[in-house]
């Protein structure tokens, strides 16, 4: 997605760019604030560390998504950074997914413009030129999973409250082919036909044993073990890991990218009809129950 139209769907969403800030750190460093996303200069040299905001869970609302698709975009211009590391700002929270309130009781309008923004963050995270390490401090259920699978390395905290995975099935939603070919690319078909099936949600051990993460280490570690393995990904000259992850990673983004409007009016037609909007609105009623 170009910045100006990520920008257009900023000021159609009601999001003022002049809320955001540039601001300077205490070692001089620039600190980009939005709403939703901050974007932070680290100690290691041509790296940033973006943390999303967007409290209670980090939902990924057309706001936010739009936000975080102009963060990486300016990351990417800027030559100053190679490297990002994204984390959450959220206590125990990577990100609860889509939101759900995005994909209940709005027209299809709606679901088209959100839908393709789903579909903009993942094509910039999946193909960018920039090494992604996920620093995953925290619950990454279906949409917050899809974002963690989409970077080139995952560190997750060692906590069994953590859980993490694609379980579409389990809110009484079909897995977009997208999300399944990047789950495949990353545990393997055999694995990825019994997660997704059974929409299951792992915490970190069987998450590790699977290879849907790279590596887990104790809470406190997750981000400064992010840091370390940048620094081996940074070793690496640009143009050939780019080429190289391109390389990889093009089949499976043109898969989307050929069929990505059909893949929209696919969407727009399942979340439309009502026992898929039922089921939406029992499992949020669901969550709002939990807490009473
Ligand atoms: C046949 C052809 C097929 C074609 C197919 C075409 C297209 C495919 C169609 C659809 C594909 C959709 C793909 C969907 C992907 C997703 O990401 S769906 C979202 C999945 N996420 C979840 O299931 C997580 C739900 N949330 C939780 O489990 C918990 O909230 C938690 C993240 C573990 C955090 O728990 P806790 O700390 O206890 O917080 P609360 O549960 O109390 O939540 C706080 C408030 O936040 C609200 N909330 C939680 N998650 C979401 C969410 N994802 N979206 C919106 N809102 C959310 C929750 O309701 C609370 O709100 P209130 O404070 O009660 O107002």
């Amino acid at each position: 997605m170009a910045l100006a139209a990520g920008r257009a769907m900023l000021m159609r969403s009601g999001v003022r760019l002049g809320t955001q800030a540039a601001a300077r750190g205490g070692n001089g460093a620039r600190r980009f604030m939005n709403h939703r996303v901050v974007v932070e200069p680290n100690t290691v040299p041509g790296v940033a560390v973006i943390k999303f905001k967007n409290p209670p869970v980090n939902s990924l609302t057309l706001e936010f998504l739009t936000e975080f698709v102009i963060c990486l975009e300016k990351l990417e211009n800027d030559k100053t950074f190679r490297g990002v590391v994204l984390t959450s700002d959220c206590p125990g929270i990577f990100s609860a997914g889509l939101d759900l309130r995005e994909m209940c009781g709005k027209n299809p309008a709606h679901y088209a413009e959100y839908w393709r923004a789903v579909q903009e963050m993942w094509l910039k995270v999946y193909l960018s030129n920039l090494v992604l390490v996920a620093a995953i401090n925290g619950t990454s259920p279906a949409g917050g999973c899809l974002i963690a699978l989409s970077c080139d390395y995952r560190v997750l905290a060692d906590n069994p409250r953590y859980r993490m995975g694609l379980n579409e099935t389990l809110l009484g939603l079909v897995v977009p082919f997208w999300f399944k070919d990047t789950l495949v690319n990353t545990i393997g078909h055999r694995a990825s036909e019994r997660a997704l099936q059974l929409g299951l949600l792992f915490p970190p051990a069987e998450a590790l044993q699977l290879g849907m993460v790279d590596q887990v280490v104790p809470e406190d570690q997750v981000q400064s073990t992010a840091l370390s393995v940048m620094t081996q990904w940074l070793a690496i000259p640009d143009h050939v890991r780019q080429l190289t992850k391109n390389m990889i990673r093009k089949a499976t983004a043109d898969h989307l990218i050929k069929h990505q409007e059909a893949d929209i009016q696919n969407f727009i037609n399942f979340i439309s009809r009502d026992s898929i909007q039922k089921s939406l609105q029992v499992y949020l009623e669901n969550l709002k129950q939990k807490k009473h």
